[in-house]
């Protein structure tokens, strides 16, 4: 199949246009050096590649690299057709730099370019206008204009560049000659052909006097923070309550029409009780994702990131840390993924390996189980903050506050070397914009889906498994099942943390993801009262009389445990080493475990 290079500057709209010609889903936010890997496509007859941004072609980042590496390969390749340049018509002097230097370098290959002027609504919302004409005469490739958001112009952008692709030959005779310096080119060009920068520019500046303000900004910047946490907890109460009951119908409907007997139990005990506990949490995990996306959309988290450079730094950190430290508390896997646009190696390690400190939606289930048994529903604090909510809060703060400590450590103990190709903090902010709803609302539900299928299997396969293990031998109780003589072998690991072995059963299931607490706890407490309701497995955790000390160092064990084999494997996969990945998974487990077994001591002298 013959491939049409899609390259441009970071946040000039690749992307969302690579999603409208080849009808797939690549994530999309304003924020520059969201896509960190090359992805393919088709479109039409064609296989269409999506690159990361680079700002030139000397890619200092890593992402960056692997966009100019793969530009460079690719464009000398005979399957290569041509290659498509976008440019941000509201930033064009940034977006020619890389564009003029990919043209020269595609000519010399003989292959033909075609730059999608992206943007022209926002261009025209301004009340501006840009002579695609002159453009092109200038550049001596065609111009074509679009909006990858609103769909203006793309139809006819579409029809051109399957006919340029289509007969590459035909295009490829070119006769300007490009000029030597693409930085003093651009600037020219955008003089000529730009926009007045400065329309655009004012009524961001004016929101930036507020938002990067020290004072305004700091507090801004904590209530959005709190904001976020707080309502992971609070706006998702509703729909979880709403599955928890469709799941006790659901369950009481099934349960009537089965006849007592094994089958009933087993339907009861790990269908509903263990895997549907942990359908609960669904709703929250879409919550997350929404919260983040529309602060990935607004262009605020750049300023974010801006903000937080000095603060991080102290920490051996970076302000381009910040993102992946954000999104890592939706998922560590592409959070360490996103810590390719880290420009300094050292930073970006260890950046890495302080990910998985950050309270990931795995980990969601297994704090709001534990925050309903501890903390009382309804109760607030000064009439405003509800208490569950703070405590959730405090959970993420904890994972931050660890993160930031191990940080500190690793940055004076890790090989300096690393340190000798560091690089300057640069990020360039992006427009304030309004969310694109229905690329975001697709994300939220597809973050549901997502959870279910990489949890569910494993969540139902161990639900079955210790189902089985308590039922039988046949009537025997949960105590003397096989389950039951397993765990008190394995109990005294799990009494210096104040649980019994129930929970350690369930913990070292959890070893395998964290989300299974939950699912096993939930079919380990309907094995033991099977005639009970499913429902409410906080209800029945806490009249088995957890203590405060120990929920509270469980809660606290599973904010530092490393218990996702998949983030491993990224981590593995990103810095090179697997021992240093596998010596952090057991590293990160003993000091949970020994955070734990502290808390529940200490608490317990009190
Ligand atoms: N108004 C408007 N917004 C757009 C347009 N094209 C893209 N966007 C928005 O611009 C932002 C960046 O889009 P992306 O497609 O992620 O940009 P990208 O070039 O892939 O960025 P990187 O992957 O970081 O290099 C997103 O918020 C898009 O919704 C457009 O034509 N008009
Ligand atoms: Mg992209």
């Amino acid at each position: 199949m013959q491939r049409i290079l899609m390259v441009g500057k970071p946040n000039c709209g690749k992307s969302l246009l690579f999603n409208q010609l080849t009808g797939l889903r690549q994530k999309v936010a304003n924020y520059p050096g969201i896509t960190v890997e090359i992805t393919r496509g088709k479109c039409d007859k064609f296989e269409l590649v999506d690159l990361p941004g680079a700002y030139s072609l000397n890619g200092l980042t890593r992402d960056e690299v692997i966009a100019v590496d793969e530009i460079k390969r690719s464009v000398a390749d005979d399957d290569t057709s041509m290659v498509l340049v976008v440019l941000d018509a509201t930033r064009l002097a940034q977006s020619l730099v890389m564009g003029l230097q990919v043209q020269r370098l595609a000519f010399e290959h003989n292959k033909p370019v075609m730059f999608a002027l992206n943007f022209i609504d926002e261009v025209k919302r301004v009340g501006e206008s840009i002579d695609t004409d002159g453009l092109s005469k200038a550049l001596g490739s065609p111009v074509l204009a679009l909006s990858a958001r609103s769909l203006d112009g793309l139809h006819e952008f579409k029809q051109s560049l399957l006919g340029m692709a289509g007969e590459p030959a035909r295009y490829a005779t070119n006769n300007s000659t490009p000029h030597a310096d693409a930085a003093e080119r651009s600037q020219e060009l955008a003089r000529d052909f730009g926009i007045q920068h400065d329309i655009v520019l004012k009524n961001q500046n004016r929101i930036d006097n507020f938002m990067l303000n020290n004072w305004t900004g700091g507090f801004i910047f904590i209530a959005v923070m709190f904001v976020l946490f707080q309502s992971i907890f609070t706006l998702a109460t509703p729909l979880m309550d709403g599955v928890e009951d469709f799941i006790g119908t659901l369950a009481g409907g099934v349960g009537a029409i089965t006849a007592e007997g094994v089958v009933h139990d087993f339907i009861n005990d790990a269908i509903f009780g263990g895997f549907g506990s942990f359908l609960v949490f669904v709703p929250q995990i879409m919550v997350l994702t929404l919260i983040i996306g529309l602060l990935e959309d607004s262009g605020y988290l750049a300023r974010a990131a801006l903000m937080c450079h000095r603060p991080l730094s102290f920490f051996g950190l970076s302000g381009r840390s910040f993102i992946p430290y954000l999104s890592g508390h939706a998922c560590a896997i592409p959070a360490i993924m996103a810590a390719r646009t880290i420009e300094s190696p050292h930073k970006r390690l260890i950046t890495m390996l302080t990910i998985p400190l950050m309270s990931c939606s795995a980990r969601l289930p297994v704090y709001a189980l534990l925050v309903a048994v501890l903390v009382p529903a309804n109760e607030t604090f000064l009439g405003i903050f509800n208490m569950q909510g703070a405590a959730f809060f405090g959970l993420y703060f904890f994972g931050i506050f660890m993160a930031l400590v191990v940080s500190q450590i690793l940055n004076r103990f890790l090989p300096r070397d690393l340190e000798k190709t560091d690089m300057p903090f640069i990020l360039e902010l992006p427009t304030y914009r309004l969310p694109h709803w229905k690329p975001l609302f697709q994300r939220v539900l597809n973050s549901g889906i997502m959870f279910i299928k990489r949890a569910g299997p494993i969540i139902f396969m161990v639900s079955v498994g210790i189902w089985v293990l308590g039922y039988f031998p046949l009537n025997s109780t949960l105590q003397n099942s096989w389950l039951g003589q397993i765990g008190h072998f394995i109990e005294p690991i799990f009494t210096p943390m104040g649980l019994d072995w129930r929970y350690g059963v369930a913990i070292l299931m959890s070893f395998l993801a964290r989300e299974v607490f939950v699912g096993a706890l939930g079919t380990l407490f309907g094995l033991e009262g099977a005639d009970e309701d499913v429902a409410g497995l906080a209800e029945r955790v806490q009249a088995d009389g957890m203590t405060t000390e120990a929920g509270l160092g469980l809660m606290l064990f599973y904010v530092v445990a490393l218990q996702c084999v998949a983030t491993v494997a990224m981590l593995k996969g990103e810095s090179g080493s697997s021992k240093l990945s596998w010596g952090l998974y057991v590293a990160y487990g003993l000091l949970a475990y020994a955070i734990a077994v502290a808390v529940n001591q200490i608490g317990g002298l009190l």
